[in-house]
């Protein structure tokens, strides 16, 4: 394999490059440097290139972005020599990459716009685009506070705290297991997505869903932040999103705990009826239109979807 990019997909692995967008954007590099990288035939090209997308494809299951922006830079390829599929794979994951960071920013001013002014906001985990939003909504003057969770096991809070904090925001970090308790003094719940399926459940850091739910008991709006590109073409075919289960060490050592038996879910799924709003670069739509972002907007193959046509 390619040095830069098992560079990359070992990163993907250890988590080092994480966050959704950034595996997205990540991967379509790791595309981009094969493409630059390889030397040999084209039948060789083709082949291998079927070898790394299949070994990114393997680093982390849950994250769509993964899968789309493999799609995006490889099946758009086009050429009939090797040095233009080259050059259109190395085109498609600059593009890919441009598209992701033009969408971040877009989402950061729709979101900013559905957060009040003197609104106490609670997020959970480190995702970039509801910080941008976060961010975006300080910026623009409004007076807001932000609770974080700290997110076990890996406490990607720590990150969004401190991102926060340094923009000069004020923001408090609460154990997950106390989203509940404050959930009197929210008025907006912000999350980002891992995925999001074609019934509009959306697939994110483990605790989501359960912050939804207090979010729902309170009548607090809870919003979701993502890029089209997290959306997942594949459950419109009845595919069913991969949840990932990492290593029992991360949450303690076994050995500690002889008899006792670990599981480390990363995500979990909430269901639409519990989301307020979806934020995309596309505007703010409901999570029931999840469907109409997979078939009109991504332009993307559903591989396996029967054509009726
Ligand atoms: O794309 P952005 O908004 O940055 O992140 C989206 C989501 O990706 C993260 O997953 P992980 O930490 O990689 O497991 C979190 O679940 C976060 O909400």
């Amino acid at each position: 394999m390619y040095e830069r990019v098992r560079d990359i997909g070992e990163k993907i692995k250890s988590m080092e490059i994480r966050g959704a967008g950034r595996i997205g954007r990540a991967t379509a590099l790791a595309l981009k440097y094969f493409s630059e990288d390889f030397k040999g035939s084209k039948e060789e090209f083709l082949k291998e290139l079927e070898e790394v997308k299949n070994y990114l494809l393997s680093t982390r299951p849950t994250a769509v972005s993964l899968r789309n922006a493999i799609y995006y830079v490889v099946n758009r390829k086009q050429g009939s020599t090797l040095e233009e599929l080259k050059e259109s794979i190395i085109k498609n994951a600059e593009d890919f990459i441009k598209r992701s960071e033009e969408a971040l920013q877009i989402i950061g001013k729709y979101g900013a716009g559905r957060i009040p002014d003197g609104a106490t906001i609670l997020t959970h985990c480190n995702s970039s685009v509801a910080i941008q939003c976060i961010v975006q909504a300080y910026r623009d003057g409004k007076k807001i506070k932000v609770f974080n969770t700290e997110t076990r096991p890996w406490l990607q809070g720590h990150i969004t705290a401190r991102a926060l904090a340094k923009e000069g925001i004020d923001v408090t970090m609460i154990v997950d297991s106390a989203v509940r308790y404050f959930m009197r003094d929210i008025d907006i719940v912000v999350v980002g997505a891992d995925t999001i399926a074609s019934n509009g459940a959306v697939i994110n850091k483990i605790g989501t869903s359960q912050i939804a739910l207090a979010a729902h008991e309170a009548r607090v709006p809870f919003i979701v932040c993502a890029e089209t590109y997290k959306f997942s073409p594949e459950t419109v075919i009845g595919k069913l999103v991969k949840i990932e289960e990492r290593d029992p060490r991360e949450i303690a050592n076994p050995e500690d705990f002889p008899g006792v038996k670990f599981r480390n879910p990363v995500f979990d799924a909430t269901p639409p009826e519990y989301i307020d709003a979806i934020v995309t670069e596309l505007g703010v739509i409901s999570p029931y239109l999840a469907y109409e972002i997979i078939k009109e907007v991504m332009n993307v193959g559903i591989e396996g979807k029967e054509d009726r046509h």
